[in-house]
């Protein structure tokens, strides 16, 4: 077929007509195509498209897609459609469809418009791709690659990008931004009596604990096995021990329960640096050393640098 050039025959009719045999090859084909014209109606499709929208291939010709979807959806294809017929030729997007049933799926459009003999555009031809496995593992890739499997806080190499943009940010605009380091105190002790699996699970505790009494703005990072980092955007050194007590305090307070009759209590160290216009790796190996200190000070300690 000649897309978008004066054709020996009317392709409109033709593709109006239904042909056996265009329908036979079309339905072989595994990729869902339909066929629209001009004003958006549908003109025909395939077996596979009928599959994939739950819409026998009788109910559809004719319709358009206000007809058949919901009002949102069927303006999102209107709108696509409207502007391949005032910019002919090919068109690609992505998006998010849901079948007359109401099952989502990610999909693929490819549409091409076809002109009639006048050479006006006349309608369009489209085949969908359907992503949705390519874009379930790619959110799936994405989620590992970003956090932590055992707390769900931003892993080491994440939260030190997060903490890139956010040093550029207060450098640029003269902000304030404190970083907390926050080591639990004498874990090993933990794993040693309870087993790793509770150990992983105080880990969670903590985290979830971290959580629960950050702001939004501030990044929570687990920075290695029972380290973590914190970053607390426009925060001055006055407001950062304030709020490294207030954590340090509120983990003291908290046990995580084992059993009916054993709690398990646990403490941790915190050590501080505020941005002076250091560099990034000075502000994060200052903020290890003042805990390096804090666990000097008999742990369950906050120590500025
Ligand atoms: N269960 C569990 N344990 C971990 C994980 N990552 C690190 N650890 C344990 O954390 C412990 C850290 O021990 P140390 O570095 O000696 O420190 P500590 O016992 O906390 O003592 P201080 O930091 O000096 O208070 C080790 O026993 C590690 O095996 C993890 O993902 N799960």
């Amino acid at each position: 077929m000649n897309m978008d050039s004066s054709l020996d025959s009317d392709l409109i009719s033709y593709l109006s007509d239904n042909s056996p045999m265009l329908q036979y090859l079309i339905d072989t084909l595994p990729v869902p195509i339909f066929y629209k014209d001009r004003d958006g109606n549908y003109l025909g499709c395939n077996k596979a498209f009928e599959d994939f929208i739950k819409i026998e291939r009788r109910k559809l010709i004719g319709r358009s897609a206000f007809e058949l979807f919901d009002r949102e959806l069927a303006e999102i294809y209107h709108s696509a459609d409207q502007a391949l017929f005032e910019n002919p030729g090919v068109q690609n997007y992505e998006s998010v469809v849901r079948s007359t049933q109401g099952d989502e799926r990610y999909v693929k459009f490819h549409k091409t418009s076809f002109v009639d003999n006048n050479n006006e555009v006349a309608g369009l031809i489209g085949v969908i791709f359907d992503i949705t496995a390519q874009k379930r593992l790619e959110s799936k890739l994405i989620e590992q690659a970003t956090y932590d499997d055992l707390t769900g806080l931003y892993n080491r190499r994440e939260g030190l990008h997060r903490m890139g943009e956010l040093y550029e940010l207060t450098r640029r605009n003269k902000m304030h931004l404190a970083v907390l380091m926050l080591d639990v105190d004498h874990f090993k002790r933990v794993n040693d009596q309870y087993g790793h699996q509770i150990g992983d699970q105080a880990l969670q505790f903590i985290a979830d604990s971290l959580r629960q009494t950050s702001r939004q703005s501030d990044i929570l990072v687990r920075y290695g096995g029972e380290e973590f980092l914190l970053f607390l955007p426009d925060v001055a050194e006055g407001d950062a021990v304030t709020f490294a007590e207030r954590y340090r305090k509120m983990l003291a307070a908290k046990a995580m329960r084992l059993s009916k009759s054993q709690q398990l209590h646990l403490t941790v160290s915190i050590g501080i640096s505020c941005y002076r216009r250091q560099s990034l790796t000075d502000l994060i190996h200052e903020a290890d050393i003042a805990l390096y200190e804090a666990k000097s000070r008999d742990r369950n300690n906050v120590c500025s640098y």
